[in-house]
């Protein structure tokens, strides 16, 4: 039945309103829900889409009527690579969900694991400090690209913590860090034939298929071969992620059986779930804070006046410095890593203020709009300001929907608390350390800002600055 759905766009036979969309998906919707508002009904193809645009009604979704809204569409990548939704993000919700969400919490995520791997994120950042040394006391003064020292640092730490040890192109002829841009890349090709079957043939023309299957075997080639090291190991020196999850797996007394490739599917998910996201984070934080210097000035001055001279800016400090923290949430409000946070499907008929939203709608909460909206943030919600964040207890833990950048709810994400511990000391230690000019290739000028395409947000081009020594 068709009675009082939300309003929506005119749209074309079979595609729907596909055609309104560019390629940066958030700002599209946005313009649309400005004219149509913030609960608005689209259709991708036949598929209807709930796009949400208010704090308002992020509420009504995500914590009115969460438990409905929990679960994930299926799509072909998440078919393909993700066999069906075996991995944590795109479980079904249910039993299985659950039980896969709270090992990975146990084994990785929760604040005891976190706070174990302090002396990891210490050793890499201390690392790619390095590297900045390096660059700034050449005397060539060239642009480093900051962008592939963040990857490497968000890479290698989730590769020692996960796997036990990092992974890198040259000792072991495996490139993670491709796979994973690959992987982001794929999210960013809309494949047209998951909306219209009829038109799957675009798709394999496009090559999209190909390019699937093709990262799906590289990363299965890498996790075939890290679970093997693993299994072939001495069990009493080693225990990361991987060890856990193989004594699970052999442990038959229990109710939850981890098979070989819900296994895998985890490790693939704290990959992509955690590099990703950490890294778009780190760029646009230090792109931000470079066009804003200011605010650059100000985080300087607070990181040099706390910690001492030379010694490396601890955790429990970074967590101290107020300035920093506002940086922070200010980045996360501003360029939220995943601007439409991880879409969800109506499992019932609802009703929303009113409308009628049928069981099978997909939802898209733009959280990237919801955190712009002048009518909950003032007139200057487009501008980079942290000392908007100085005086206020809001946080990003998802109890206020004006601020969600990690989602909210059943389906929050699990990784904050790695995060959070890895952000700040990385930034904090980074500034202390060096001053840096921004360096933007001339025929680049235009498009220095260019946002890459995809679930989670890249720099198109990446960030690449002179350093030079404090
Ligand atoms: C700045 C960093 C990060 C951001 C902005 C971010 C953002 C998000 C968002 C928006 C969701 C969807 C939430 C929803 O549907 O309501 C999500 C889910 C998820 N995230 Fe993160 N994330 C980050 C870091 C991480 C890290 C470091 C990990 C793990 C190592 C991780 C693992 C996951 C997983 C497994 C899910 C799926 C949860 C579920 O479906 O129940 N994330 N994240």
């Amino acid at each position: 039945n068709n009675v009082n759905l939300p309003p929506s766009p005119w749209r074309l036979p079979v595609i729907g309103n596909l055609h309104q969309l560019s390629l940066n998906t958030h700002r599209s919707l946005r313009s649309l829900s400005l004219r149509y508002g913030p609960l608005m009904l689209l259709h991708f193809g036949r598929t209807p889409v709930l796009i949400v645009s208010s704090a308002d009604a992020a509420h009504d979704v995500l914590k009115t009527h969460d438990l409905i809204c929990a679960n994930r569409p299926k799509t072909k990548v998440i078919d393909q690579i993700l066999r069906g939704g075996k991995d944590v993000a795109f479980a079904p919700y249910g039993e299985y969900w659950r039980q896969m969400k709270s090992i990975c919490i146990q084994n990785l995520l929760s604040n005891k694991m976190v706070r174990s791997y302090e002396k990891i994120r210490e050793d890499e950042i201390k690392l790619m400090i390095k590297k900045l040394e390096k660059a700034s006391s050449s005397s060539s003064l060239s642009p480093v690209n900051i962008s592939q020292l963040f990857m490497t640092l968000t890479n290698d730490i989730i590769c020692r913590a996960a796997l036990g040890r990092k992974y890198s192109s040259k000792e072991d002829g495996i490139d993670v860090e491709n796979i994973v841009r690959a992987f982001s890349a794929l999210t960013g090709e809309f494949p047209i034939g998951e909306y219209i079957p009829s038109l799957s043939w675009i798709d394999r023309f496009r090559g999209i298929d190909h390019k699937m299957e093709e990262v799906d075997k590289r990363f299965d080639d890498f996790l075939e071969r890290v679970v093997k090291e693993h299994e072939d190991a001495d069990k009493e020196t080693t225990s990361d992620l991987v060890d856990k999850l193989l004594t699970i797996q052999s442990d038959k007394t229990g109710q939850f059986k981890l098979e070989k490739d819900a296994l895998k599917l985890i490790i693939w998910d704290m990959f992509l779930a955690g590099t990703a996201t950490t890294l778009s984070f780190l760029e646009w934080t230090m792109t931000e804070l470079m066009r804003h210097p200011k605010a650059m000035n100000k985080l300087q001055e607070e990181v040099r006046s706390t910690s001492p001279q030379d010694l490396f800016v601890t955790e429990k400090e970074a967590e101290k410095m107020n300035y920093l923290q506002a940086v922070i949430k200010e980045a996360l409000r501003l360029r939220p890593p995943a601007p439409l946070l991880v879409p969800r499907v109506f499992s019932e008929d609802v009703k929303l203020k009113g409308y009628n939203i049928p069981a099978g709608t997909q939802v898209i909460v733009n959280a990237w709009a919801i955190q712009r909206d002048t009518t909950t943030w003032g007139m200057d919600a487009e501008e980079f300001r942290p000392e908007r964040h100085l005086d206020s207890d809001l946080d990003f833990q998802g109890l206020d929907f004006k601020f969600i950048p990690f989602g909210s709810g059943k389906r929050i994400c699990p990784g904050i608390g790695f995060t959070s511990a890895l952000i700040g000391v990385t930034l904090a230690n980074v500034v202390k350390r060096f001053n840096f000019r921004m360096h933007v290739e001339p025929q680049r000028v235009q498009h220095d800002l260019t946002e890459a395409t995809g679930l989670v947000i890249f720099r198109k081009f990446p960030l690449m600055a002179i350093p030079s020594s404090a």
